[in-house]
C-alpha cells in the first residue's frame, strides 16, 4: 500500500514479536501483534473515514499504533489513545513509536481498557479497537457502543482464531440494532460493525 510509514520497520517490528513470541511460554506476556495484511486493511479503512479520533486497547509493543497513528495523522486527527495494563510493553511501544517518528501522535496510558473506556465521552470516538484479553470485553458492553459517534467503527480482532472467546460480545453487538456489523476473513479475523448514523 502507499503511505508514508517505513515499512521496513513495521517489517521488523513484527518479525521481532513473532520470533519473541516464539520463545515466550507466558501468553499473556506475548506480543501478539495484529497481521500485517489487516493492519493495512484497517489503515485503508480509517483513512476512508477520515478518522481522526480513535482508542486502542491493547498496545504490546506498539505495532498496531503505529498503522493508526499514522490513519489518524493522514486525517489531521489527535494522537491515537493506546492504552495496555503492561508498562514493559509500553515502554517498548513509545521506544518503537519514536523510531517510526510517530511519538507524537500518540498517547500511551497504562491502565485496564475497561476502566478507561469508562471515562471516555459518549460519541466522541470515530474508531475503537479492541486488541486485549477477548473474554473482557463482554463486562464492559454498553461502553464499546456509547463512545462510538454515528457511523464510528468498532474493530475486534481474532474474531475467527478464537472464535468461543468472543462469541458473547460479538452476541451483544449482533443483537444490537444500531450497528451493522461483519467478518472480515483477513488475518485473525477482524469484525467490523458500524454504529448507524444519527
Ligand atoms: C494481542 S496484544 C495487543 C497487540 C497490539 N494491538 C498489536 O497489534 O501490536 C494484547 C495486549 O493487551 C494487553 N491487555 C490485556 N488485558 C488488558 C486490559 N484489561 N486492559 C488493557 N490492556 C490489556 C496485554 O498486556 C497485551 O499487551
Amino acid at each position: 500500500m502507499s503511505t508514508h510509514l517505513d515499512m521496513n520497520l513495521l517489517r521488523a517490528l513484527h518479525r521481532s514479536g513473532v520470533e519473541y513470541d516464539a520463545r515466550q511460554s507466558d501468553r499473556l506476556l506475548r506480543r501478539r501483534n495484529l497481521e500485517p495484511e489487516s493492519a493495512a486493511l484497517l489503515a485503508v479503512v480509517l483513512r476512508a473515514m477520515g478518522a481522526r479520533r480513535m482508542v486502542e486497547i491493547g498496545t504490546s509493543n506498539g505495532y498496531s499504533a503505529i498503522w493508526f497513528a499514522d490513519a489518524l495523522r493522514a486525517s489531521g486527527g489527535e494522537p491515537l489513545l493506546s492504552v495496555d495494563l503492561d508498562g514493559a510493553a509500553q515502554r517498548e511501544a513509545a521506544a518503537q513509536l519514536a523510531e517510526a517518528g510517530l511519538a507524537g501522535q500518540v498517547e500511551l496510558r497504562e491502565a485496564d481498557g475497561g476502566a478507561v473506556l469508562r471515562e471516555v465521552p459518549d460519541g466522541s470516538l470515530d474508531a475503537l479497537f479492541l486488541d486485549s484479553e477477548r473474554t473482557e470485553y463482554a463486562g464492559w458492553w454498553p461502553h464499546p457502543r456509547r463512545v462510538l459517534r454515528p457511523g464510528g467503527l468498532l474493530i475486534i480482532d481474532n474474531v475467527l482464531s478464537h472464535p468461543d472467546e468472543v462469541a458473547e460480545f460479538l452476541a451483544l453487538v449482533e443483537a444490537d440494532a444500531g450497528f451493522t456489523s461483519t467478518t472480515a476473513a483477513v488475518g485473525k479475523g477482524l469484525a467490523l460493525a458500524v454504529r448507524a448514523a444519527a
